[in-house]
């Protein structure tokens, strides 16, 4: 993902975000813990649709689709909460992007979870950085391109436009 692309879904987020605080009546409210929280939620959703960790079980993972799905609610809240830690700058994220490499899907799971409760611990650009790092690789391992998870994402992203809409 380029500079311009992350800066325009960064701009998409902000949009999505203002609507649904004066949806929602929240424009004054730290929504930092909840949205950690959500993207926990999310992280957990998208493993269960691999069913990396389900050595127990012989059933398949979901389709690609359900799992992109899944994994661009989680870009929603990535995206968010850089813009709240006014951590947004595109620039500087793609610079300082590293993919990391990982053993297994789980442990690309566990990388990212580590990362978020970093950020809650310290709410800093370096740790923002992690997160981000961690959660575009964990992209890459599910077999994800850059252009996969922004069609993915506009995709979602007029969803939950049409969910404020009808007052969801
Ligand atoms: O401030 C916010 C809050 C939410 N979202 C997005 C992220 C995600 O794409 C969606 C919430 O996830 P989901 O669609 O799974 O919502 P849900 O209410 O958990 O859905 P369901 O009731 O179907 O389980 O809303 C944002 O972009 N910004």
């Amino acid at each position: 993902m380029d500079t311009e692309q992350l800066t325009k879904l960064f701009q998409e987020q902000r949009i999505l975000d203002d609507r649904i605080l004066e949806n929602h009546d929240l424009e004054s409210k730290d929504l930092l813990k909840d949205k950690l929280l959500a993207f926990y939620v999310e992280v957990g959703e998208l493993a269960n649709e691999t069913r990396c960790f389900k050595f127990w079980s012989f059933k398949p993972a979901s389709k690609r689709e359900i799992i992109l799905e899944e994994y661009v609610d989680g870009v929603h809240f990535l995206l968010s909460i850089g813009l709240d830690l006014e951590f947004n700058d595109a620039s500087q994220l793609i610079i300082k992007y590293t993919k990391k490499s990982r053993g297994s899907l789980t442990d690309h799971f566990h990388a990212v979870i580590e990362s978020i409760n970093r950020l809650r611990e310290g709410t800093n650009q370096k740790n923002y950085q992690e997160l981000y790092n961690e959660y575009l690789s964990l992209g890459i391992a599910l077999g994800f391109s850059s252009n996969d998870i922004i069609d993915a994402y506009f995709k979602k992203n007029q969803i939950n436009h049409k969910r404020q809409e009808s007052s969801y």
